[in-house]
């Protein structure tokens, strides 16, 4: 059963029933069991069953089955966004950008798929060694409910891809996408429990964590939360993946394209409702041109269209929960009080359409005159907030921008290619960008620096986080005994 104190007020645990918000409307759409410990289990034994059959396919096997799925999701993409949308709040045309970054996953993983393999090592006399490499077995995946579906896709991707089986645990908040992705999954021909999904909140996950028969947990969430999951972990020795929250910075030196740097900076806040974990939320503009580009920033801003997020040309929608939109408000309450000046937004805002009068939406945010002591540039907000500080020099910059337990992402924006490069070297992130931001291809590594995480997702190295390697020594002689 779950604790009162996890519902947050939003979803209301009755026994073991919760019950559905959605965000466009603030009200009840549904509601859903809690996975105890006895679903937990049957979950993880069923996994372990279609593992033992998975894990004996080939890479070539694998990847057809994936390629099937992704070629499914490309297919109901619109439903699988539009359900996105109704759960998550994100606009529609974002979600469906997060749709294509998951099938692009599938395939990017399927094409590894048949290629994962050991190596040949020649010893003295003939003999030789090889190595293995195997999978895991039955892998955690536990999700935040910014990205519901993308989420699970990239955990589920590589670690399928390996021959490893997965139950995965959705956010409470946003219990829905992931399950049409197990329907994909099967409907693909994945053995039945090869992808399970439970669902719960905290304790679903503490279950999870601490089964004997769970190899590995990927982990996407807070940073107490993170911490919570490396503990339990640590006590069956399991290794973790861990994707934590951020507060990254933005450099925009004077030598930039303005443009480019303006849309780059929305793009850095205000995806999701900036709720996104790598957004570039300490937005530092070098002093020649801050007063150009925070004008065309905040006029850019004002711009941003609010509202029902199922409708074509809304860009921005509700927050996830009212808890959080008044956490999010607060913040910039306390950003007044320390001195940092709104340019832009940060109120409530009720949409012209009477359906939505109950939904969790706000005018994005843009600060200035914040100084890197204050609270809105120190912390996570999770929220379409920008703070945007001067700074004079590159050396001061990156000192200033390193200054922080985060490391998720930084960008840099300049026409200078030196500079770009030698700056991105300094800075302390797992995700830099040059010249855009946001961008998430999957080709490419993400994850965390510091205390954003360890461990990665996409590319070619998260094959090493989802599988193991066997080492074979092989005698072609005689055994010489020391005794
Ligand atoms: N680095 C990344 O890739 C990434 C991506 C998305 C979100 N995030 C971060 O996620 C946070 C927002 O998401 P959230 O509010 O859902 O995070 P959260 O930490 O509250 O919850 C994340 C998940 O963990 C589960 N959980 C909570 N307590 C648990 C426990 N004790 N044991 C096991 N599971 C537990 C939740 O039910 C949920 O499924 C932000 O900090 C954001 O930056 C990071
Ligand atoms: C797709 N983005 C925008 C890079 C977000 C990745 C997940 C972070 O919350």
């Amino acid at each position: 059963m779950q604790s009162l104190s996890e519902t947050d007020g939003l979803i209301m645990f009755i026994l073991e029933i919760y019950l559905l918000f959605i965000p466009i409307l603030g009200r009840v759409i549904a509601t859903f069991l809690c996975s105890g410990e006895k679903e937990v289990d049957l979950a993880v034994q069923s996994a372990k069953a279609a593992f033992k059959i998975w894990r004996k396919k080939s890479g070539m096997e694998r990847s057809r089955i994936l390629l099937e799925a992704a070629r499914i999701i490309r297919e109901r993409k619109d439903e699988i966004a539009t359900v996105e949308t109704i759960n998550n709040g994100k606009s529609v045309f974002e979600a469906r950008l997060d749709i294509d970054t998951s099938w692009q996953c599938l395939e990017y993983y399927a094409g590894l798929a048949a290629s994962m393999g050991g190596e040949h090592v020649q010893l003295p006399g003939g003999s030789f060694g090889y190595t293995r490499r195997e999978p895991l077995g039955v892998c955690v995946g536990i999700g935040a409910w910014n990205y519901p579906f993308q989420i699970a896709s990239w955990k589920s991707a590589p670690a399928l891809a390996c021959g490893n089986a997965m139950v995965f645990k959705p956010s409470p908040f946003t219990p829905v996408s992931t399950l049409l992705l197990a329907e994909i999954y099967t409907e693909a021909g994945v053995p039945p429990g090869l992808f399970n999904v439970v669902q719960g909140g905290a304790a679903t996950g503490q279950f999870l964590c601490q089964h004997r028969d769970v190899a590995k947990v990927s982990f996407t969430g807070s940073v107490p939360t993170g911490k919570k999951i490396m503990e339990l972990a640590s006590k069956g020795v399991k290794p973790v993946t861990l994707e934590l929250g951020g507060k990254s910075p933005l450099i925009i030196f004077s030598d930039c394209d303005i443009e480019n740097a303006v849309r780059g900076a929305m793009m850095a806040n205000f995806l999701t409702q900036g709720e996104v974990c790598c957004n570039g939320t300490r937005v530092f503009v070098q002093r020649e041109i801050l007063d150009k580009f925070t004008e065309e920033v905040v006029k850019q801003t004002k711009k941003i269209k609010i509202g029902d997020p199922l409708e074509e040309d809304t860009r921005m929608g509700p927050l996830i929960n009212r808890s959080h939109l008044q956490h999010v408000l607060g913040f910039i309450e306390q950003a007044k009080n320390e001195g940092a000046k709104v340019l832009c937004g940060g109120d409530l805002c009720v949409p012209e359409d009477p359906k939505l009068k109950d939904g969790y939406y706000m005018t994005p945010c843009v600060l200035g005159n914040c100084k890197d002591g204050m609270t809105c540039v120190k912390e996570e907000i999770f929220g379409p907030v920008m703070s945007i500080l001067s700074f004079d020099t590159e050396a001061e910059v990156l000192e200033r921008a390193n200054d922080t337990n985060f490391g998720l992402a930084a960008g840099v924006f300049t026409r200078d290619i030196q500079r770009a490069h030698r700056v991105v070297a300094e800075l302390q992130a797992g995700v830099c960008y040059i010249n855009n931001y946001n961008v998430s291809p999957v080709e490419l590594p993400f994850g965390g620096y510091k205390m954003s995480g360890f461990g990665r997702e996409n590319g070619r190295v998260t094959i090493e986080y989802y599988s193991q390697l066997k080492t074979i020594c092989v005698e072609m002689g005689d055994v010489e005994s020391v005794f």
